[in-house]
């Protein structure tokens, strides 16, 4: 569904992401970890095709085509969608029509897709107005839910949500990413990615969403760069007890899993 090639990114004049190599399949989701500044949201800004973010060097690829010059539109268009870690506040913008415009032209029915997320009280107000850190989140989930794309890409879903709303975020990420299917227990890890129609990248700090999606793979970005390939949860247990210090070491041998190393 996406591959990366050798993706060297710039913000001005610091590099900021210095030659990612990274490919996701269809029904795959794929969890990012980094500390402060290693260049995650930049990684999913450039995925997007937002401005300030120039690509120096490398290609990106979606759905086998090459994205890496095309225009933000053009993207969700063949089927990306974000939801932002700090999304803008619009004044002017009602949330009810920008729920309509991310449908591109598909019947849909803000009144019952904001029902799912309890947002009905938001969809009258201007986009993310005075809007508290959980109420962004379910409303970004609602526009998602609205566009409907194939590739979702996640800036941390559960930054300023309190237990509650995680809950319901983290239930709406699942079943976004199983293409309206909520993952059953019973289901085996096997199945449910069979059943899985859609791609995800989630970068997260704490972990809770593993909790409710099925993720399959996971990394670290380290300084710009990519190591430290394991199960998401292996990955999440180790910062826990050492930090992110031992990814220098998975640099240097970029083959290596966390496990090995240990
Ligand atoms: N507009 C900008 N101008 C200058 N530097 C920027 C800009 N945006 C990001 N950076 C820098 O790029 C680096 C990577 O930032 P990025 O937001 O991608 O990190 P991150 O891994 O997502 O961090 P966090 O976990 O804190 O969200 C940081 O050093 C940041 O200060």
């Amino acid at each position: 569904m996406l591959r990366i090639s050798d993706l060297h990114v710039s913000i001005g004049d610091k590099e900021v992401l210095k030659g990612i190599n990274l490919e996701i399949a269809e029904g795959e989701t794929f969890i990012l970890f980094g500390p402060n500044g290693s260049g995650k949201t930049s990684l999913l800004m450039t995925l997007m095709g937002f401005d300030g973010y120039t690509v120096t060097k490398g290609r990106i690829y979606f759905k086998g085509q090459d994205i890496t010059e095309a225009p933000t539109y053009e993207r969700a268009r063949l089927g990306m969608g974000m939801s932002f870690q700090r999304p803008p506040t619009i004044h002017g913008l009602p949330t009810r029509t920008l729920i309509k415009l991310c449908a591109r032209g598909r019947e849909v029915n803000p009144d019952s897709l904001a029902k799912q997320v309890n947002a009905e009280q938001f969809l009258d107000r201007d986009i993310n107005d005075g809007f508290s850190g959980g109420e962004i989140k379910r409303c970004e989930l609602l526009q998602l839910m609205a566009q409907d794309p194939d590739f979702i890409l996640f800036d941390e879903p559960e930054s300023g949500v309190d237990l509650e709303n995680m809950v319901l975020i983290g239930s709406t990420a699942a079943k976004l990413l199983g293409g309206g299917i909520e993952p059953r227990v019973d289901m085996s890890i096997k199945e449910q990615k069979r059943r899985r129609r859609r791609s995800g990248l989630i970068i997260t700090h704490t972990g809770y969403i593993l909790d409710y999606v099925t993720a399959d793979r996971a990394q670290v970005l380290y300084n710009g760069n990519l190591c430290c390939e394991d199960r998401p949860r292996t990955i999440l247990e180790h910062i826990r007890k050492y930090g992110y210090k031992e990814c220098v070491r998975c640099l240097q041998k970029p083959e290596t899993t966390l496990t090995e190393l240990r």
